[in-house]
């Protein structure tokens, strides 16, 4: 009997420019794909409830394709290296291949996988290897900008990999779980519709939403900070989970021409913050800047629910939490509003906000999670700075957020352009300013103050 090869899937759910599947392809080797839900690893970084919507249809998509070429999906529960040794005593499998992954427990999963079996890695989620920019001595980068230009030196990536042609199946598949058994899905209640109705997870799914975004890429620039208007790719859960590559979609809208820099060069943040957290594991728990650690925080849990709510009084905060709740995403340009308002305004630690989107986001992802919240509070290595209180009222006029708030704010549908990003007279139904923004900015000012001057 030929032992056959397992490919060991993660959040790299694609079998287009997927070098796993590419060199289980080649070893001309029974192939057995499996995924383990592992929620013993991960510890309190289990997938949050809108990550594991996505991840149940991800999986029924790529198992449906797997079908399609004579082989299937294998699906397990546990710790990794025991799941995959399992099945290398049922079916003599001793190869796993795998693409790299750089939160924690992935590590640790590795090395204990690789105790076990013979585990080969893979690179391909990212459009450079994290850790393989450096500076001239050899350091990692710390700071975007000159991580980003030394990374376009090494750019553009390899032209993405076709699927394999077939993949062959073992003499017998292992014993697989049902995703039905996994119970991913909510169902009391159902609070899923938004998910449905704004996305199609799976590799289809992101070919379609990189076909809608090629002939806008040019514009991204202009359109990017603005709500109400359509002007991102929409593609972050289908990078988080793999579903397409960064290589692929770099190829995709490249010679757009206008502004495309503007768009290659967020998916650089995408690789910046892999970087950082092989630099700094524990990124999303621990200030960048110690000096941080000195920061009065304030301990408010209703204020904390009435920003998870959406219910500030702030237009524009409500709008994006409340977006966030029905669809699992939020516009970039609000993210950084919302989370400045948590931060600075309600002077609540970050690593709250952090938690909540880890939860609610669809593309909650572990190093941008962290990264983009430490930007946003200036703890972070590279960092907005604190003292740079960002005005959410104004913000929400500057970037034109009318239609937006009106889409997801019903109770200020009926306000004009002019009244809706600071409405004078609240309507009935909608809160008073949870803080007048004046005081909320003289007191973060001060709790930063007091930390400076514990430094
Ligand atoms: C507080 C806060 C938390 C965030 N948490 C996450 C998160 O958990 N997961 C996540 O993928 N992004 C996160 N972001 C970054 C950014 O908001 C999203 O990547 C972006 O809104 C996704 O929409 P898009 O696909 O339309 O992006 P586009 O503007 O079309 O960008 C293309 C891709 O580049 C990457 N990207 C863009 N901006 C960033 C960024 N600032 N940092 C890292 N990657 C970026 C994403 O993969 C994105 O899909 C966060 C931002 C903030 C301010």
């Amino acid at each position: 009997m030929t032992s056959p090869t397992i490919v060991w899937l993660r959040r790299d759910l694609r079998l287009q420019d997927q070098a796993a599947f590419a060199a289980a392809a080649a070893s001309g080797n029974p192939v057995i794909p499996v995924y383990v839900l592992d929620d013993e690893t991960p510890k309190h970084r289990r997938m949050g409830a809108a990550s594991l919507w996505w991840l149940h249809h991800s999986l029924e998509r790529l198992d449906a394709q797997l079908q399609a070429m004579g082989s299937r999906l294998i699906l397990r529960r546990g710790k990794c290296d025991a799941a995959l040794a399992a099945i290398r005593r049922e079916t003599g499998a001793r190869v796993v291949h795998a693409l790299h992954h750089y939160e924690p427990w992935w590590r640790l999963a590795e090395r204990a996988v690789g105790k076990a079996l013979d585990l080969r890695l893979h690179h391909g989620n990212f459009l450079l290897p994290p850790g393989t920019v450096t500076t001239g001595a050899g350091q990692p980068y710390k700071i975007y900008t000159p991580f980003w230009r030394a990374s376009l030196q090494q750019l553009p990536p390899p032209p993405p990999q076709p699927a394999p042609e077939t993949l062959p199946a073992p003499e017998f598949w292992p014993a697989s779980d049902t995703l039905a058994d996994w119970q991913l899905l909510p169902k009391t209640p159902d609070w899923a519709g938004g998910m449905r109705d704004t996305w199609t997870p799976g590799g289809a799914g992101a070919a379609q939403r990189i076909e809608a975004f090629v002939g806008r890429a040019r514009r991204y620039d202009e359109q990017r900070n603005l709500p109400s208007c359509s002007g991102t790719s929409m593609l972050s859960p289908h990078l988080h989970f793999g579903e397409v590559s960064p290589a692929t979609v770099w190829h995709a809208v490249a010679d757009a021409g206008g502004s495309v820099d503007v768009f290659l060069s967020e998916l650089g943040w995408r690789d910046y913050a892999q970087n950082l957290i092989l630099q700094c594991p524990d990124y999303a728990a621990r200030n960048g800047r110690a000096a941080f650690d000195a920061l009065p925080w304030r301990d408010a849990p209703e204020e904390l629910a009435a920003w998870q709510q959406g219910r500030t009084g702030y237009p524009i905060v409500d709008a994006g939490m409340r977006q966030l709740w029905h669809t699992g995403w939020m516009h970039n340009r609000v993210r950084m509003i919302a989370a400045s308002f948590l931060i600075k305004h309600l002077l609540i630690d970050w690593r709250a906000g952090e938690q909540w989107f880890w939860d609610t986001l669809v593309d909650a992802d572990y190093g941008a999670n962290a990264t983009n919240w430490q930007w946003v509070a200036g703890s972070g290595l590279d960092a907005n700075m604190f003292v740079r209180i960002m005005a959410p009222l104004s913000q929400s006029a500057k970037f034109d957020a009318a239609t937006y708030i009106r889409e997801w704010v019903p109770e200020l549908r009926h306000l004009d352009d002019a009244d809706i990003h600071d409405p004078q007279r609240p309507p009935r139904g909608y809160p008073a300013k949870i803080i007048d923004h004046g005081q909320a900015r003289a007191r973060a000012l001060a709790a930063h103050g007091a930390m400076k001057a514990q430094a």
